[in-house]
């Protein structure tokens, strides 16, 4: 049975990874500090509550369990808090990221998965954006994951044969299991789709709009949303690639195209069956006008088949999610 050691799986998408992962037969074990995860949400494998940066304890976990590969999901993720603390991303996303290869490579473990995103591009000059663009980002969160990429880049150069990577560049993540046992389960979230449904759920008075004046066709920004369960397909099918003797590589994920924050909020309206408030606000800093994924190199080069192609579906799966995440956070 193959190792997999995760940093960062008890949050939203690790632990859609994870889940994955058990279904799929691998062994696991989690590494996360639970400051935005949840230990409810590791559904297979160990969980070892550790700091990434407590250098001993990682380096200890890590020659107990002598995994095949890692997949490293740990991080901090939004856009706008990176604008305002940007040496908070920069030390944890790629400090952070610096030192667990350090510690890999003194171990000899040398598959990697990364999380990786889409706000690597910044505001690309053409949309879908495709893996060769180049890496122009637009806020600290996503010159903090290019940063990190550049390591990976660097560190398969010197050593060709002992460290291989894949990174992934997610787009926009939404939806949630869809046998109802994980999501995103944030005290604060930020996203859109979680954003919308609380609200009507009645846990915010209004939905705020960032902007309303971008160069889009209504005039708000458009993202490339893509259920989770498709993007933990992505990862076993990255982890076979690598296991199989596959070379480091770089893949979009999203599904090629893009919905604007008015359709999410009317699918968001039409699911949950409530006329939620909307106020239309200034833009949020940090955001591009529109990114959505050039996606068809992860599906012709690892086979990555897709399931869940259809907003609604993923917001579904969301609202049917937000009927229980509190029940979860308070237990
Ligand atoms: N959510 C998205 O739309 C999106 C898009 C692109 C990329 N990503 C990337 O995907 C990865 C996972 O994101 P997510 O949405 O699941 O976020 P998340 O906050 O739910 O998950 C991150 C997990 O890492 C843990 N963690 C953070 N810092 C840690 C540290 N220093 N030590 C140990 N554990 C730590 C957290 O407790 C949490 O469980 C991140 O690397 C993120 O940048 C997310
Ligand atoms: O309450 C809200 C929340 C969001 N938005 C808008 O909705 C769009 C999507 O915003 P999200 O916060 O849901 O997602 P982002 O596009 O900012 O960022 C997400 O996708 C990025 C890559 O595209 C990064 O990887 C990042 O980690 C991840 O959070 C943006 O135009 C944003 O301004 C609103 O109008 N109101």
């Amino acid at each position: 049975m193959k190792k997999i050691f995760v940093t960062g799986g008890a949050g939203y998408i690790g632990s859609h990874v994870v889940k994955a992962l058990g279904e799929a037969g691998y062994q696991v074990l989690v590494y996360d500090n639970l400051s935005t995860g949840n230990r409810w949400a590791v559904l297979h494998g160990d969980l070892v509550v550790g700091e990434l940066s407590d250098r001993q304890l990682l380096s200890n976990t890590l020659r107990d369990f002598q995994p095949d590969a890692v997949m490293h999901f740990a991080a901090f993720i939004e856009v706008a808090e990176s604008v305002s603390n940007p040496l908070k991303y920069y030390r944890n996303n790629t400090l952070n990221a610096l030192q667990l290869l350090e510690v890999l490579q003194e171990l000899n473990i040398g598959r990697f998965i990364f999380s990786s995103t889409a706000a690597v591009y910044g505001t690309p000059e053409e949309i879908p954006v495709a893996e060769t663009a180049p890496l122009e980002p637009i806020n600290p969160y996503g010159a903090s994951k290019m940063m990190s990429e550049r390591l990976l880049a660097d560190l398969t150069l010197a050593l060709p044969e002992d460290f291989r990577y894949v990174a992934l560049r997610y787009f926009n993540v939404a939806g949630a299991d869809s046998g109802g046992r994980i999501g995103q389960a944030y005290k604060n979230p930020t996203h859109l789709i979680t954003r919308a449904l609380k609200t009507a759920r009645g846990q915010y008075p209004a939905l705020q709009l960032f902007g309303t004046d971008y160069p889009t066709e209504d005039g708000t920004c458009i993202r490339d949303y893509i259920h989770v369960d498709d993007l933990a397909e992505a990862h076993l099918v990255a982890l076979r690639h690598l296991l199989n003797g596959g070379q480091s590589d770089i893949f979009n994920c999203g599904y090629g195209h893009g919905y604007s924050v008015r359709e999410v909020i009317e699918v968001a309206k039409k699911v949950s069956g409530v006329d939620f408030t909307v106020i239309e606000a200034d833009r949020r800093e940090g955001d591009p006008a529109a990114l959505t994924a050039k996606s068809d190199k992860i599906v012709s080069e690892l086979d990555w088949k897709p399931r869940h192609d259809d907003l609604e579906y993923i917001v579904r799966t969301a609202w049917e999610w937000e009927q229980k995440v509190d029940a979860k956070l308070s237990d």
